[in-house]
């Protein structure tokens, strides 16, 4: 056995354990395809006795009763379908939802460094459409072959038990049947993916189209993308047609070879009969179950080709499930804090071997407020991320009020920081559910109230439907300086014992810059504040400034302080001046 099979093997092994979970609905579908194979292996047998020993011998009067006992076994027939086909989805939809319901609490639990080489769509498409592929093939399809196998397997033994010779004849064509089904079977299911594949292209092309809109039209690249859709879509267009050639061959195919069994059947058959070896009766019975291969053995077939596919999608969602990068809920749970933070002698590295923080040591007191400022790349956002838990110093430690960040639940913790992004993300719904979801337990009384009370209540009466706008319009609506007007609202309505700002007011405008300068100014209030300042005009409002150059803290203190002594800070805003 190659390594290959065996880590095959032992993906279908744990998927099938893990959706063995939902025995009652299978159960009901093992009895379904049971029930289903055996009744349609009745009509056949009923009908010929009817026909060697009721209407050959012309025994009319008594036919009542086999046309009755014929009518069930086509009811049964019916129901059992009916039944192996509702419950097959109702117990594929929950393995899927299961599969699902996992994946995504796994993405919400996992820490950041999960999300840094899987991309949004590559994510989106692993819960969508390798959960997906995964129903249809491994569920609907292995369920079906099974169904199918013991269809096959049925036939054959009911041929058998009814005469052995005319069953060789009769399965004769099932070698051509089972070569139709894998050659051209194969190339309509792979053309079918294609199309998939391409319909997956074009949807990004256009996406593409949309999101890069402002880039295309600044270059005038609209040619380019006009060529690179009309592209895609001319080869989604050949996949298609490679789809309808091969299923213009396939199907009459299965049907002509099908038909070759049947004529086999009553070529040899009325000979036998002719013989007097076998009746009228058995000969119809037998056209009827040679009739019956072609489903079977291209379900068989398609199951084998398919599998391929479905354990690639298989291993992307363990991949996805087992991926180690999960952060711990453990830790004290805390109700407030004082708002005293320490780093002491943190080294911190994202990528092993490169410092990003090193031996930063930081005290803030309880209710200061603290700027922290430097250039591009010095290490600003990241003291921030590390306040908040996204990850945990490398080296050396963080403490709150004086306990060592490690030993508090993330979670709590994080209940009680409020931390203001550089760039606001609105979820969808409206903008009164955007500041609303910070906090549960808050009324719209009270978002109204925070918003007043930050001076953003106003703005957003503006909007055209006010706290009703949704965030989508809003989105498009809102300069960055207005969303994050949004951001600190949330913060505030959280009523944190810890602010963490990572202003954008170098991108706003001076009458915006302003009004978010004075909500900032107002959620800092009576808080322990860390400011991570772009504009260094801020930090006129602030107990500390603290100077981070290469991961290292280089200079602190008041800021009249830090201006006259000519060093770091100093060059940092005698430089910012002079560019405004
Ligand atoms: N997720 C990450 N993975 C790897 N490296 C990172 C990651 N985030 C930041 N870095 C690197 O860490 C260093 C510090 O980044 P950080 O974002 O803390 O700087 P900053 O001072 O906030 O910069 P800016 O003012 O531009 O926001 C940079 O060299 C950056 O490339």
């Amino acid at each position: 056995m190659t390594n290959n099979t065996k880590s095959s093997l032992s993906l279908l092994r744990r998927f099938i354990g893990e959706a063995l979970s939902e025995r009652r609905t299978l159960l009901i579908v093992v009895i379904s395809i049971v029930g289903s194979a055996l009744a349609t292996l009745l009509s056949p047998y009923i009908l010929s006795i009817v026909i060697d020993r009721y209407i050959i011998p012309g025994r009319y009067g008594e036919l009542g009763l086999m046309a009755l006992l014929y009518f069930l076994s086509l009811v049964a027939q019916w129901f059992f379908v009916t039944l192996q086909t509702f419950y097959t989805e109702v117990f594929g939809q929950k393995v899927l939802r299961n599969l699902r319901d996992r994946l995504h609490e796994k993405i919400l639990a996992s820490n950041l460094d999960f999300f840094k080489e899987k991309s949004t769509g590559d994510l989106v498409s692993r819960i969508i459409n390798d959960t997906s592929v995964v129903n249809d093939v491994l569920v609907s399809g292995l369920l079906g072959g099974l169904g199918s196998l013991l269809s096959l397997g049925g036939i054959i033994v009911a041929m058998l038990l009814l005469d052995v010779k005319l069953t060789l004849v009769a399965l004769a064509s099932v070698p051509l049947m089972v070569f139709v089904a894998l050659y051209f079977g194969t190339k309509m299911r792979r053309a079918y993916r294609e199309t998939r594949r391409k319909i997956a292209k074009i949807s990004s092309v256009v996406e593409e189209s949309v999101a890069g809109i402002e880039t295309i039209k600044a270059f005038g690249t609209e040619e380019k993308a006009e060529k690179e859709f009309s592209r895609v879509s001319m080869e989604t267009i050949k996949a298609y047609l490679r789809v309808a050639v091969y299923m213009g061959f396939f199907w009459p195919l299965m049907n002509i070879t099908s038909l070759l069994s049947v004529i086999l059947v009553i070529g040899y058959g009325g000979y036998l009969e002719y013989t007097g070896e076998v009746s009228i009766g058995i000969v119809v019975a037998f056209i009827q179950y040679a009739q019956r291969f072609r489903g079977p053995i291209n379900n068989v077939v398609s199951m084998y080709d398919s599998l391929q596919s479905a354990l690639a999608a298989l291993e992307r969602i363990y991949e996805v499930l087992d991926d180690e990068n999960v952060e711990d809920t453990a830790g004290v749970e805390v109700e407030r804090l004082r708002g005293e933070v320490e780093f002491r002698d943190v080294w911190f590295e994202y990528e092993e071997g490169r410092p990003v923080l090193r031996g930063v040591n930081l005290h803030i007191r309880p209710g200061s407020k603290v700027a922290i400022v430097g250039r591009t790349g010095a290490g600003k956002t990241t003291i921030a991320n590390l306040i908040m838990r996204f990850y945990d110093p490398t080296e050396g430690s963080i403490l709150y009020d004086g306990r060592d960040g490690r030993g508090i639940s993330r979670k709590s913790l994080r209940k009680r920081i409020g931390y203001v992004p550089q760039e606001t993300y609105l979820f969808p719904g409206t903008v009164m559910e955007n500041v609303l979801m910070a906090n549960p337990e808050a009324t719209e009384e009270d978002v109204v109230r925070v918003c007043k009370r930050l001076g953003v209540h106003d703005f957003i009466m503006k909007l055209p439907k006010g706290y009703e706008t949704s965030a989508g319009e809003a989105g498009k609506l809102l300069s960055v300086g207005e969303r994050q007007l949004i951001s600190l609202a949330r913060a505030l309505l959280k009523d944190p014992d810890i602010v963490i700002l990572d202003e954008a007011l170098s991108s706003v405008d001076p009458k915006t810059e302003r009004l978010v300068q004075d909500a900032m100014l107002r959620l800092m209030e009576g808080r322990t504040s860390v400011i991570i300042a772009h504009r260094l005009s801020i930090t006129r409002f602030v107990d500390e400034v603290v100077v981070v150059e290469n991961g290292e803290v280089v200079e602190r203190g008041p800021i009249d302080a830090l201006l006259a002594n000519g060093g770091h800070f100093y060059r940092l805003y005698a430089s910012q001046m002079q560019g405004d």
